[in-house]
């Protein structure tokens, strides 16, 4: 893929979480990784969405070095590149402040599975990451915040619970391109909604049971998958 091809993709997937709502002003971010050449395209920091052209878009390497692009790319960029160096499966990446999961994030809670529609897209609760010490935050913040991340995967599937939630601070979601992982951030924060009013409607609710998340979890993504028509 040309790095224009890439940057238009990540445009559009940055268009897209501008469409849905999921951002107010310049609150979040998508990429994308061409893992063939080895880089990342990103969007711009500080660009409001309605400014934001194709050519904006920045392109970096796993390092973070900037390689194509006259901007400076988000400031989320070694968050971003962190996830693609630990979870090798995924291609995109989207970073949103989306009402409900930050709510969910400033509570410091994960985000349990009450629901199918929770059980669809994500094999049980959504984690929340560790607040961070303060060593961490002087020593490379967003790197630091991806770090927080992959930790709460030591024991579980990326490809299985494509999000998570940053304590105190925002959602994270990833998919195998940006554009599944905008999908993903739409679907987490109906997900966090729908929590939120169960919890609140019934605050002693106990998650779905094991049998149910795994009926529908497994019937749209496990290998006897029947949902849908592929
Ligand atoms: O998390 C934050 C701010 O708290 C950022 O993701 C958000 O403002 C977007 O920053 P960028 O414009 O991508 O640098």
């Amino acid at each position: 893929m040309s790095y224009r091809e890439l940057k238009e993709q990540v445009f559009e997937a940055n268009m897209e979480l501008h469409h849905r709502k999921l951002v107010v002003y310049t609150w979040g971010n998508v990429s994308q990784i061409d893992r063939d050449k080895g880089v990342v395209a990103i969007k711009p920091s500080g660009v409001a969405y309605e400014d934001m052209k194709v050519d904006d878009i920045v392109v970096v390497d796993l390092d973070n070095n900037v390689v194509e692009g006259k901007m400076r790319p988000s400031s989320d960029t070694k968050t971003h590149t962190h996830l693609y160096r630990h979870f090798e499966s995924i291609g995109g990446v989207t970073h949103t402040h989306s009402t409900y999961a930050t709510a969910w994030a400033q509570a410091q809670q994960p985000i349990p599975c009450y629901g199918t529609t929770h059980a669809d897209y994500a094999y049980g609760d959504i984690p929340v990451t560790a607040v961070m010490s303060d060593e961490q935050i002087k020593r490379d913040y967003e790197e630091e915040t991806g770090v927080q991340i992959t930790d709460c995967f030591k024991d579980r599937s990326p490809v299985e619970t494509p999000m998570c939630i940053i304590a105190g601070h925002a959602p994270f979601t990833w998919g195998k391109d940006a554009a599944q992982s905008v999908y993903h951030a739409v679907v987490l924060e109906e997900m966090a909604k729908m929590a939120y009013l169960t919890r609140t409607l019934r605050p002693d609710v106990q998650p779905l049971k094991q049998a149910i998340i795994d009926k529908h979890y497994l019937r749209k993504h496990g290998k006897n998958a029947y949902y849908g028509q592929n």
